[in-house]
């Protein structure tokens, strides 16, 4: 693993009134790796998306990207530095088709000038079969043929979530943000998600940083994980590691006394 950070965290916080969502967050994403921030509800995660999509303005605290101070750059420059982001509720374009989808996300890569678009110069032409080239590859790769030409209101939600998928990959991103894959899917769509994220890292290459509840996926697909409570760091680690720390399973499950309670009954069932 390379040994500069793709992304770098340092001391964020973020206040929303009397409410500190992020409170001193430091951590480093490595290229190549998966990372995983996990955590109860209202603990910070989405934030800390929100804040390298630069939705929000840290309080205080650095973010840096490839070695570039990213508080600078405005919410329309980050698809072009190269992180792309899937969002907890689909957003696509509900009434176009799949490939429209994906052309349309495909569209942000296009460095062509209105007027040579207007008059459809070679380089325009370059870039229109360049477009079409990793708009297919990411139809194979994630499976997508046989909705190539359907329209994304019809489809099932778990094959949407791969169209979103499919749309974020087509920006040919090194950063992807998945704001929890898995919400929504059923056992099995949760089992195939996983392997979409393996094969994105494995044959792409892409860093992936995810927010995620399902603990399956994240022990399958992480290769770390950093557990947030109220804002704060609580763990960080592999995720077995994580999961076990008794902070952790304290701030999903309460105290430990409370814990402890919880398993008392069951176990006196048993004898
Ligand atoms: N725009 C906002 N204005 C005010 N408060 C906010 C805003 N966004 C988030 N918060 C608050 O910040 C805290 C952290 O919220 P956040 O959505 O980041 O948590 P989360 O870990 O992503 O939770 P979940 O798992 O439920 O999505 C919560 O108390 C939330 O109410």
């Amino acid at each position: 693993m390379n040994a500069q950070p793709l992304l770098s965290a340092r001391h964020l916080s973020v206040r929303f009134g009397g409410v500190l969502a992020v409170n001193d967050v430091s951590f480093d994403v490595m290229p190549g790796e998966v990372f995983t921030l996990i955590g109860p509800n209202g603990a910070g995660k989405t934030t800390v998306f929100n804040l390298i999509s630069r939705i929000y303005e840290a309080t205080t605290g650095e973010l840096q990207f490839a070695g570039r101070r990213l508080n600078d750059v405005p919410p329309h420059g980050v698809a072009a530095l190269g992180i792309a982001r899937t969002f907890q509720n689909i957003e696509l374009f509900e009434h176009a088709t799949v490939l429209q989808n994906l052309l349309i996300g495909r569209h942000i890569r296009r460095r062509t000038s209105v007027w040579s678009e207007m008059l459809f110069l070679p380089q325009v032409r370059r870039a229109e079969r360049e477009t079409r080239r990793k708009v297919e590859e990411v139809i194979d790769l994630l499976d997508l043929q046989h909705y190539r030409d359907a329209q994304v209101a019809g489809l099932p939600y778990g094959v949407r979530k791969v169209v979103e998928l499919a749309r974020a990959l087509c920006t040919e991103p090194r950063l992807l943000l998945l704001d929890e894959p898995s919400s929504g899917l059923n056992v099995e769509e949760t089992g195939d998600m996983a392997f979409w994220i393996q094969d994105i890292r494995r044959d792409l290459g892409v860093t992936v940083l995810m927010v995620e509840h399902d603990m399956g996926l994240v022990s399958k697909v992480s290769d770390r994980v950093l557990a947030m409570n109220q804002g704060a760091v609580l763990a960080l680690g592999e995720p077995a590691a994580v999961q076990s720390d008794p902070a952790v399973v304290e701030a999903y499950l309460g105290t430990v006394d409370d814990v402890a309670s919880l398993r008392r009954p069951r176990m006196e069932a048993m004898v």
